[in-house]
């Protein structure tokens, strides 16, 4: 065991004639929030594909529990209880939301098929879809359509999926990515309260959620770490405000 939940070593992703993944060694404490953060184009996206097992690296290796899944497949590490949520919709849309949830926990259940058809597995699986739905506070649309729901909550909804699957360590890609302010502080709040008593690994773009949920930030740049610490360290960081500075110039 290595102590830590998620590990990289000397990672690196080549595409042909670029690297946009070079030799980092990222590592993710238990129970703690993690951030991937960078100027556009850093490689956050490729070493998050990385981690997930959406992308295969071209040398190095990543560890999930010290067991290396360098070869996995996501569906592998995901009953391994890593699951990734977001960007990839894991929603039903012409299913209500407990109906929804209920697919998920059945998913997660799918061994013990014929508790659940009887009328006593039904009636825990309603009670516990429904006490998925109150912790990203949708408990208020069980019987709505998941298309009906605007954006901000249909997000909620797919992060309520994955939760259903009792994952240790939950990857967030870019959790906030199209939202309002309203939404985001309250999407804050949820992506605060579902991590207690679990790891959480994100990449996100809006700095003052990851000021405000993060333990530790691993900043990137051009593909490699560039600084890593809580953010009240990486934020003084000269190399890290130049980066900035920098990309914000670039892209003006
Ligand atoms: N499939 C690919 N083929 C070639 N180059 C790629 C591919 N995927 C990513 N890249 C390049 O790798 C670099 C890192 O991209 P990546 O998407 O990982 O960065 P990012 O930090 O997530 O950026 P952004 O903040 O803009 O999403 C970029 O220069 C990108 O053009």
């Amino acid at each position: 065991m290595t102590g830590y939940v998620i590990e990289t070593r000397n990672l690196t992703k080549s595409f042909t004639g670029f690297t946009a993944v070079d030799d980092v060694s990222l590592q993710v404490k238990q129970g703690t929030i993690h951030a991937l953060i960078g100027p556009n184009g850093a490689g956050k996206s490729t070493m998050f594909n990385l981690i997930t097992k959406f992308l295969q690296p071209t040398s190095g290796n990543i560890l999930l529990d010290g067991e290396d899944i360098t070869r996995k497949k996501p569906s592998q590490i995901a009953r391994m209880g890593a699951v990734r949520s977001f960007q990839i919709s894991s929603v039903f849309p012409h299913l209500t939301l407990l109906e929804n949830i209920r697919v998920a926990l059945q998913r997660k259940m799918h061994n013990s098929y014929h508790f659940w058809k009887s009328e006593t597995g039904l009636n825990v699986l309603n009670d516990e879809a429904r006490s998925i739905l109150a912790n990203v506070g949708l408990e208020d649309a069980e019987n709505n359509l998941a298309a009906e729901l605007p954006y901000g909550r249909k997000r909620l909804l797919e992060l309520a999926t994955t939760l259903a699957l009792q994952p240790k360590v939950l990857l967030l890609d870019e959790p906030m990515a199209g939202m309002g302010t309203g939404d985001v502080n309250r999407v804050a709040d949820i992506i605060r309260r579902v991590a207690e008593g679990r790891t959480v690994l994100m990449v996100e773009h809006n700095l003052n959620v990851v000021a405000d949920l993060s333990d530790t930030i691993t900043v990137l740049q051009r593909g490699a770490v560039l600084a890593e610490g809580p953010y009240e360290q990486v934020s003084r960081n000269k190399d890290v405000i130049s980066a900035y500075m920098g990309a914000a110039h670039h892209d003006d």
